[in-house]
């Protein structure tokens, strides 16, 4: 660029601004105060949030100016306090054709030399049935012209079944991709993610059933637009649930690294999984859910209420591996936030302990606990949601190569609701009597059977089971999907995946 280009005096909709192209950033400040006094006088872009930059007026004809002599420069806008992004666009008209030309060369530049995460070729799925029949349309309305407006080629497959998405992923040539992308809810997600895992798995020649397989990381990453009726993990990874918003991460290249749980039994490798894994009270509501799916979404909160009145509890032996050391704990009330210093430091110090880990895995140092839970939660992040602001566990780490276990011991009906009720009031609800919560990397569980008295004091409860016989034993909801089995083991696996997200941002401080 020529160096009277990087500061040049230029007008936006007629008013003089002098805009100023630096190494990261692009700003301008209106020379007039007046007509601006309202607005703050100098505005500034990251060069990495802008979308594209383009000669023309971006529509925004102004009377009696060349179209070129101007150009349009569209990025990424934010509101102070909302995580919530939107597409803005400001024209510059330049003295003449030339100038124009060359800051739009400048800027694609700069936006070429800071941009190398930005994708160029993405494979987009949508499910059309997800978020009761809304995906399509959010695509088609929203976000294709986004994508299109920043350059980026799509192949877009509407899936005709389940797994459509999972089973294309293990076939197709992905080499030309930078990434994959769900239109959908979590079960789509779910999809990718297995789709992704095991393809990974078996281009690089490792076997994922082997409990102790180091798993190669995938190399693409997924995005997630938000159309389903549960989008958890695009909440607890971007912060709000808002296709425009995901859109807009995904054509900036954020990258967010990402563990993921595995979870088996009896030596077979059943999912994974990246929020909960839940047995007890969440497997039971999952099952109980799955009788009431003609109700519609409103079927997980009387599912809840049905099992917080069972208030059934499960016997059975607990163990874990703890964290490594570290510089965080479940209790430490800090927040996993964009640019996460405990998550970008763990790679280091989970490299210098991977070898003992291996050693650790099969020697004795698990801890153990053994009880009657209402409750077992393992989450490999916060799980925050719309309903629940800070989630299962506020303080999980996205991608520091652990999970949170929660155990909640048997306790009376309404000490359990006085934890779930925690969840949603910002109090601490792993600070009573019969919570426990420890940071791990390995769990594995093992039922007990319960005798014939425990049996026939279970029988005579009001609220019986979910499938009204008395159950020795709950199932695993993981990730909203039931795995129909009781002794379960889970290995976190650090940074398996990537997103394109940047975690969610701090703007408590903006
Ligand atoms: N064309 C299809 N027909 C039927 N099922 C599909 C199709 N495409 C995807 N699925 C399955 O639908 C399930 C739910 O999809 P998704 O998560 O996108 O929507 P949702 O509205 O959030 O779903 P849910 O009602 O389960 O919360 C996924 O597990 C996925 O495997």
């Amino acid at each position: 660029m020529e160096k009277e280009n990087l500061m040049c005096l230029l007008r936006i909709k007629g008013t003089e601004v002098s805009l100023v192209l630096e190494q990261s950033v692009l700003s301008w400040t209106f020379n007039k105060r007046r007509a601006y006094r309202k607005k703050s006088l100098t505005v500034a872009i990251p060069v990495n949030e802008i979308v594209t930059v383009r000669l023309g007026d971006g529509k925004q004809q102004t009377k009696g100016v060349a179209p070129s002599t101007q150009f349009t420069v569209y990025h990424v806008s934010r509101k102070s306090s909302s995580k919530r992004w939107s597409l803005q666009m400001v024209t510059f008209t330049a003295p003449d054709a030339q100038v124009a030309h060359s800051w739009v060369q400048a800027i694609q530049k700069k936006m070429f030399e800071t941009g190398h995460t930005r994708p160029r070729k993405l494979l987009v799925f949508i499910n059309p049935y997800g978020g009761r029949g809304k995906a399509s349309r959010i695509y088609y309305s929203e976000i294709s012209f986004l994508f299109q407006l920043a350059g980026i080629e799509t192949d877009v497959i509407e899936t005709t079944r389940a797994n459509h998405a999972r089973d294309y992923i293990l076939e197709a040539d992905l080499q030309t991709y930078d990434g994959v992308v769900c239109v959908g809810g979590d079960g789509m997600f779910s999809e990718l993610l297995h789709g992704l895992v095991k393809r990974t798995q078996s281009d690089s020649g490792v076997c994922e059933d082997k409990e102790n397989a180091m798993l190669t990381p995938c190399s693409l990453r997924i995005g997630i637009i938000p159309a389903g009726s549960t989008d958890c993990v695009c909440f607890a990874t971007v912060g709000i649930n808002d296709p425009v918003t995901s859109a807009l991460h995904i054509i900036i290249g954020d990258t967010q690294p990402m563990d993921v749980c595995a979870s088996y039994n009896d030596g077979q490798l059943m999912k994974y999984s990246v929020s909960l894994i839940g047995y007890g009270f969440f497997g039971d509501v999952l099952r109980e859910s799955e009788n009431l799916r003609w109700v519609g979404p409103i079927r997980y909160d009387l599912a809840g209420i049905k099992m917080v009145f069972s208030n059934q509890s499960y016997r059975g032996t607990v163990e874990y591996l703890e964290a490594y050391e570290s510089n965080s704990s479940p209790r430490d009330n800090t927040r996993c936030r964009t640019g996460c210093l405990v998550c970008s430091e763990s790679s280091e110090r989970l490299r210098e302990a991977a070898e003992e880990c291996q050693a650790d895995c099969q020697s004795d140092t698990w801890k153990k606990v053994t009880g009657s839970f209402l409750a077992i939660n393992i989450t490999g992040m916060s799980s925050a949601c719309p309903k629940s602001q800070d989630g299962l566990s506020p303080t999980a780490h996205l991608a520091d190569g652990t999970a949170d276990l929660i155990l909640v011991q048997e306790s009376s009906t309404m000490q359990f609701l006085r934890h779930l009720n925690r969840h949603t009031n910002r109090k601490d609800q792993f600070a009573l009597p019969n919570v426990e919560v420890h940071r791990i990397r390995a769990m594995r569980f093992t039922p007990e059977e319960f005798d014939e008295e425990e049996a026939i004091r279970r029988q005579k409860r009001f609220f019986g089971c979910p499938c009204g016989r008395t159950s020795e034993t709950s199932i695993w909801n993981c990730d909203g999907e039931i795995l129909n089995c009781a002794e379960l083991s889970v290995r976190v696996h650090h940074q398996l995946i990537q997103l394109f997200a940047r975690g969610i941002e701090d703007t408590s401080r903006s």
